[in-house]
């Protein structure tokens, strides 16, 4: 399947993912707050652009069934997934129009720019690989971590575990790789060399954006007022 493909294309990418110190730290529970808090603002922001990449996946459409799939996640992103950040927000005292209102930083900028302009310029099978690697390796780290002794019930930490370790969200992310292999399946191997090539891009942006985190990495700080 062509998934597979991409799985064994992005191993060992994925699997640095697992031991980055911010996946690990959310994992243990140590973490420090200030990182995770800056590690939500951003993902807030990140989110208001991965929904409109699904709206632009349901315009792009070309069966109903494939509009249904990029407007349910579009709807449980917006519904489900953002309300977790409101909630941890209103944990860290923080109101939802500083979660909105964000300064974005670089990489972000890069990711989001990136999987917008894929989408807005390419096909629905664009949109599909354009966001496979965030529904899916968010998916993959959550079941990963709720194998750590303790983590789902961490009394912080535990939610975001289980956000990303449920039944819905594996069956979103599954939802996704299944539309990616219908979409791939009837295309070209050049077709199907410029979807992995969006793959392994945004699994680098998904590595970055764990950096970006952990270092709370803005603009240089000469240029950054
Ligand atoms: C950066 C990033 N990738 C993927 C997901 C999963 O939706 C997320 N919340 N944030």
């Amino acid at each position: 399947m062509f998934t597979d493909r991409l799985f064994e294309k992005t191993s060992t990418i994925w699997e640095k993912y697992l031991e980055h110190p911010f996946v690990k730290e959310i994992g243990k529970g140590s973490l420090d707050l200030d990182k995770f808090q800056f590690f939500m603002e951003q993902d807030y922001l990140y989110l208001i652009d991965y929904c409109k990449v699904f709206a632009l996946g349901s315009a792009k459409a070309s069966r109903l069934e494939v509009m249904t799939i990029f407007s349910d996640l579009l709807h449980s992103t917006l519904n489900e997934e953002m309300e977790l950040h409101r909630q941890y927000a209103e944990k860290l005292g923080m109101t939802r129009t500083q979660l909105e209102n964000s300064t974005p930083s670089s990489t972000l900028s890069a990711y989001t720019s990136y999987m917008l302009q894929k989408s807005y310029q390419g096909s629905e099978a664009d949109v599909a690989a354009s966001v496979l690697a965030c529904t899916w390796s968010y998916n993959f780290i959550g079941l990963n971590l709720a194998q750590t002794e303790g983590a789902t019930e961490h009394p912080f930490y535990g939610d975001w575990i289980n956000m990303y370790a449920s039944d819905e969200f594996s069956q979103l992310a599954s939802q996704m790789k299944q539309l990616m292999n219908e979409l791939a399946e009837e295309k070209p191997e050049r077709e199907k060399a410029e979807l992995e090539a969006i793959f392994v891009h945004c699994s680098k942006l998904e590595y970055l954006f764990w950096d970006m985190a952990y270092d709370k990495q803005m603009w240089p700080q000469e240029i950054s007022s």
